[in-house]
């Protein structure tokens, strides 16, 4: 959570830098949103996991496989869509059209 809370403060640095567009500020924070989100419900679940099973256990383990697996593909969904925003304006300011 801690990695996902800066990677958001990065967005929000570089979204002010690079003066994104309202639109985009809005594809980023339904990405940061969508992350965060996702990781709350991942820690949910491990809590949840080691409730009701303190003993190792192979459908344990999966549970909490999928649930970060949740994460990493929202993470990487999220990771492109911030690829996509950031790219043109910093090509701008690398070399302005
Ligand atoms: N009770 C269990 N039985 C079997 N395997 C488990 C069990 N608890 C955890 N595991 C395995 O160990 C891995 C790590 O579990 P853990 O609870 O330490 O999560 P974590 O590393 O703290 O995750 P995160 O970094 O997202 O907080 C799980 O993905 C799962 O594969």
């Amino acid at each position: 959570m801690r990695i996902h809370l800066g990677a958001a403060a990065l967005v929000v640095v570089a979204g002010l830098v690079l003066g994104v567009s309202a639109v985009e500020w809005a594809v980023l924070a339904v990405c940061v949103g969508s992350v965060i989100g996702a990781e709350c419900l991942n820690t949910a679940v491990e809590f949840v996991v080691d409730l009701v099973c303190p003993q190792f256990d192979e459908r344990a383990g999966r549970a909490k496989d999928c649930a970060a697996g949740a994460v990493l593909v929202v993470a990487v969904a999220a990771a492109v869509a911030g690829l996509a925003v950031f790219t043109p304006h910093a090509l701008d300011l690398i070399a302005p059209r």
